[in-house]
């Protein structure tokens, strides 16, 4: 089966410094999720960036369904990946509903105005991450975590083929944690999303890729991925893996 998305080769370095990311490739199939880890600097929020079209790799290349995202349009390519990043925006005026519209930008024909069909996505957004009854509370008055559900559903509303989430459960109460990552599963789409919770990864991704400093260690399924020796070479702790239960158990000591 082809891969969704295939990156290949994917290297930075930005000028008089060293490599940030150094031949970086991993592929993703049709409607599973890819969960990026690694310490701190290590490069995931750089890799990323690649994916959503927002960094121009020195080397390598993205392709999403065949097609090199570099060489889409903007447009085009903003009509098929949608990213949920850190930074949250400061359009703090604007309500949840206006918020989740902007995911719509992208489809939108010149100056037309949104229709019926924008509104109900919007609608169907707002309910799947349990805001509807904040659609008209300002964006401005609601709490992080409450906030980055708008931020994930102004994604959703965006209904693209690729979903890219930088650290996603920041800022979530547990159960948020929980329901955003079974929501994630229960979308059919392809994602690629950096955790730092190895457990929460581990559950959640089909794949797994480790990276240290810019360097990819590791990269298949969870269980086959996340060795004590993996563990102590990306984040230089020593690990201990419980594989009692249904999805491994991790502690950490330095
Ligand atoms: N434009 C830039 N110019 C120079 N260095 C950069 C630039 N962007 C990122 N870096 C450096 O690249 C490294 C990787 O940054 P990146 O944000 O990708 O890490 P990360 O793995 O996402 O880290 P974190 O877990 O802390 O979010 C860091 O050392 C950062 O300082």
């Amino acid at each position: 089966m082809t891969p969704h998305l295939v990156a290949d080769g994917l290297t930075w370095t930005p000028r008089g410094a060293p490599p940030i990311l150094s031949d970086v490739g991993f592929t993703v199939p049709q409607g599973q999720i890819l969960a990026i880890c690694g310490a701190n600097g290590a490069g995931k929020s750089t890799l990323l960036r690649m994916l959503y079209r927002y960094l121009r790799p020195d080397a390598g290349r993205v392709t999403l369904g065949g097609d090199d995202l570099w060489a889409l349009p903007a447009r085009a390519a903003a009509r098929r990946v949608a990213a949920v990043l850190q930074e949250q925006p400061t359009d703090f005026a604007l309500d949840v509903r206006e918020m989740v519209g902007l995911g719509r930008t992208p489809h939108r024909q010149g100056f037309a105005a949104s229709g019926a069909r924008d509104a109900e996505i919007i609608a169907a957004a707002l309910h799947r991450m349990d805001l509807t009854r904040f659609a008209a509370s300002p964006f401005g008055t609601l709490s992080g975590g409450e906030r980055q559900r708008v931020m994930i559903a102004r994604a959703l509303a965006q209904e693209p083929e690729l979903l890219v989430l930088d650290e996603p459960t920041n800022h979530l109460d547990i159960r948020h944690q929980l329901e955003v990552l079974a929501l994630l599963r229960g979308l059919g789409l392809t994602v690629v999303l950096t955790l730092h919770d190895l457990t929460l990864a581990a559950e959640i991704a089909d794949t797994l890729l480790l990276l240290h400093r810019g360097r990819l260690v590791a990269h298949g399924p969870p269980a086959k991925v996340l060795t004590p020796h993996t563990i102590a070479a990306t984040f230089a702790v020593h690990a201990r893996v419980d594989r009692s239960g249904p999805t491994p158990r991790f502690s950490f000591h330095l």
